[in-house]
């Protein structure tokens, strides 16, 4: 056994070395006669002080509390990056250090609901370096970090998403959830009756949901479904992994930017999503001239019809492209994420889950009725209420919307901010901070009823905020609402019985039900689906509701239908991020 006084191999190289050095330093030939490891020592010995220095001393941000060597070195931040932990990562950070802290060199993380607004309304503030697509070939509104160009978008795609022309899509997107779930539900449970005598049966929600996103948004924007729920069609998916997986390595790692000798398989499989996405318009757009417009609406043709009205500009081939395929990324797993999330904390809290069921069941009991999506928000407040909470407690798009603070500085909560440094706005942070929500891990969706609640819906930021707002946030309510109010109402669902989570599995930390694994890749979602992801399923029984005789043309009717009118109300909101005026749907408006 070693001496503990006495110096273990590298200690004693380390200390030879800098005996050395110092020897040497009283002659002048010092430089000449350094060998290679002490070029090397002082080398490292010298970035480490340099890193210091400025990291911690020749900064402002240095009064900022944060953990010291992180922002020298930044090396848990990464390793959070990359084992897709991040959002843990600044929340465990926010724990120690408050609401506002330097997370790493050059960076700082926000959490304050004031701040955030500010941050985000200002067009000063740009998006940061991170936001990069480089293979779309045309700049599009996500990752476009100019302001300008923004907001000519914004006029351009802005139709597609405003309230109204959502309303006539609708019957595109109840066909394209509900429909296809409820088909894929009722033949596993005749299977299954058949097979066993039981209608009972299993799906993998979390996958199934992810596949009926894409068959929504692909019908939408391209306008035919890549049929995944449908025909379990998935070539598309594998494009688009490798485009996300190229976006991320980009992002990270910025010298990889249009390298096409580094990941020549994505690139590969990027180009082809590209080419198909370009045959798609091609062909709308003869179809166009030969045999005029096609008679739904959606928005690939509302892409296609777009002009600036301020500029007259048009959006080329290219450039409708580049917005479809930010729409895959933007549009699919977002939502199908925020609904797998919602299912499984109902299952783990069994009285909302029970509310939840009780409060469709009796606004909706008629067995028949498809239920619109202007009357689930109406009539279902506490279904919104579950999927805000949701929202608040996991958000999918959790950590980071990453600005560059102008060059003139900043300061927040009494900290100055030099120009140039990143700031994150952190949204998981922002929704857990205690000094806005009272148990901030726990699921109670009475938060969004009642007084106060308002105010509360104001700060969820789920689809962010200001001039960058997310501009498919009705879009995505409708996705949501219309399967939720259906599934819950038409099916009683409970986790498989060897799942590892469940109302009386506890975690220690927050002796709240345990939540099943996250991962955070672009968006944030359930690490093991293949796993986590069943839930056993029943048709419900609905004779506990009384079924009133319906002779009005509003919920029971069986058929949605499409192309129908909204109310006065119902303006076109400017740019596409602007407000959702129908009263119906107001409390998406306070998101803005
Ligand atoms: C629950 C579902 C959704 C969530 C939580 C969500 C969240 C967000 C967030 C947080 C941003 C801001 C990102 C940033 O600044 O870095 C954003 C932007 C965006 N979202 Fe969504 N989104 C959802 C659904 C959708 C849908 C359905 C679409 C369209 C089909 C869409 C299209 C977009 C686009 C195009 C942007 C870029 C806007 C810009 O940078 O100016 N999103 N979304």
């Amino acid at each position: 056994m070693s001496d503990i006084t006495t110096p273990v191999p590298t200690q004693l190289t380390i200390y030879n070395n800098i005996r050395s050095i110092t020897n040497s330093l009283s002659y002048p030939s010092l430089l000449a006669q350094l060998s290679f490891w002490q070029w090397t020592l002082i080398t490292l010995t010298s970035i480490f002080i340099w890193k210091i220095i400025t990291a911690r001393l020749l900064t402002p941000l240095s009064k900022m509390p944060g953990p010291f060597w992180e922002t020298v070195f930044s090396y848990n931040m990464y390793k959070s990056l990359f084992q897709g932990e991040f959002h843990t990562y600044l929340l465990n950070q926010q724990h120690k250090y408050g609401p506002i802290f330097y997370v790493a060199r050059n960076r700082v993380c926000i959490s304050d609901p004031n701040d955030a607004r500010h941050i985000l309304s200002k067009k000063t503030f740009i998006k940061s370096k991170v936001y990069n697509m480089s293979i779309l070939g045309a700049p599009n509104i996500f990752t476009t970090k100019d302001p300008k160009f923004n907001e000519m978008r914004r006029r351009q795609i802005g139709p597609a998403f405003t309230v109204s022309h959502i309303s006539e899509m609708e019957k595109i997107i109840h066909d394209q959830t509900v429909v296809s779930l409820k088909n894929k539900i009722e033949a596993l449970l005749n299977k299954n009756a058949q097979q066993t005598g039981v209608r009972e049966c299993r799906i993998n929600y979390v996958k199934d949901f992810y596949y009926m996103m894409f068959d929504v948004v692909s019908e939408l924007a391209f306008g035919k479904s890549f049929g995944m729920l449908e025909r379990g069609d998935f070539t598309i998916l594998g494009y688009m992994h490798s485009m996300s997986f190229l976006a991320a390595t980009e992002a990270a790692v910025p010298f990889t930017l249009e390298k096409e000798w580094i990941m020549k398989k994505q690139r590969d499989d990027a180009r082809k999503l590209v080419a198909y996405t370009k045959k798609i318009v091609q062909d709308r757009i003869r179809e166009n001239q030969e045999k005029g417009k096609p008679e739904r609406k959606d928005i690939l043709q509302s892409f296609i019809d777009s002009v600036d009205k301020e500029t007259g500009n048009k959006m080329s081939i290219q450039e409708i492209v580049s917005e479809n395929i930010v729409l895959l990324f933007g549009g699919t797993d977002t939502a199908s994420n925020t609904m797998s999330w919602t299912l499984f904390l109902l299952m783990i809290y069994p009285e909302v889950y029970k509310k939840v069921v009780q409060e469709v069941r009796e606004a909706f009991p008629n067995p028949k009725s498809s239920i619109k999506y202007s009357e689930a928000r109406s009539k279902l407040p506490y279904l919104e209420a579950v999927l805000y909470e949701s929202m608040r407690l996991l958000p999918v798009v959790p950590a980071g919307l990453g600005r560059t603070v102008p060059k003139e500085g900043a300061e927040f909560q009494g900290y100055k901010i030099p120009g140039g440094t990143t700031i994150y706005v952190f949204i998981q942070g922002l929704h857990r901070n205690p000094k806005y929500w009272d148990q901030p891990d726990k699921f109670i969706p009475e938060r969004f009823l009642g007084e106060g609640a308002a105010e509360r819906k104001r700060n969820v930021f789920i689809f962010s905020t200001g001039y960058r707002i997310c501009p498919g946030r009705n879009l995505a309510w409708m996705e949501m609402m219309l399967p939720m109010s259906r599934l819950l109402r038409d099916y009683d669902f409970e986790l498989p019985k060897e799942s590892h989570f469940g109302p009386d599995v506890i975690d220690p930390l927050t002796g709240e039900p345990k939540i099943m694994p996250g991962h955070l890749g672009l968006v944030f979602g359930p690490r093991y689906p293949d796993r986590d992801g069943w839930i056993v399923i029943k048709p419900a029984d609905l004779s506990a509701f009384s079924i009133p005789i319906d002779n009005s043309n509003s919920s029971s009717n069986l058929e949605i239908q499409s192309n129908r009118a909204f109310s006065n109300e119902d303006k076109e909101t400017e740019g596409g991020g602007g407000s959702t005026p129908l009263s119906a749907v107001s409390t998406t408006s306070t998101l803005v």
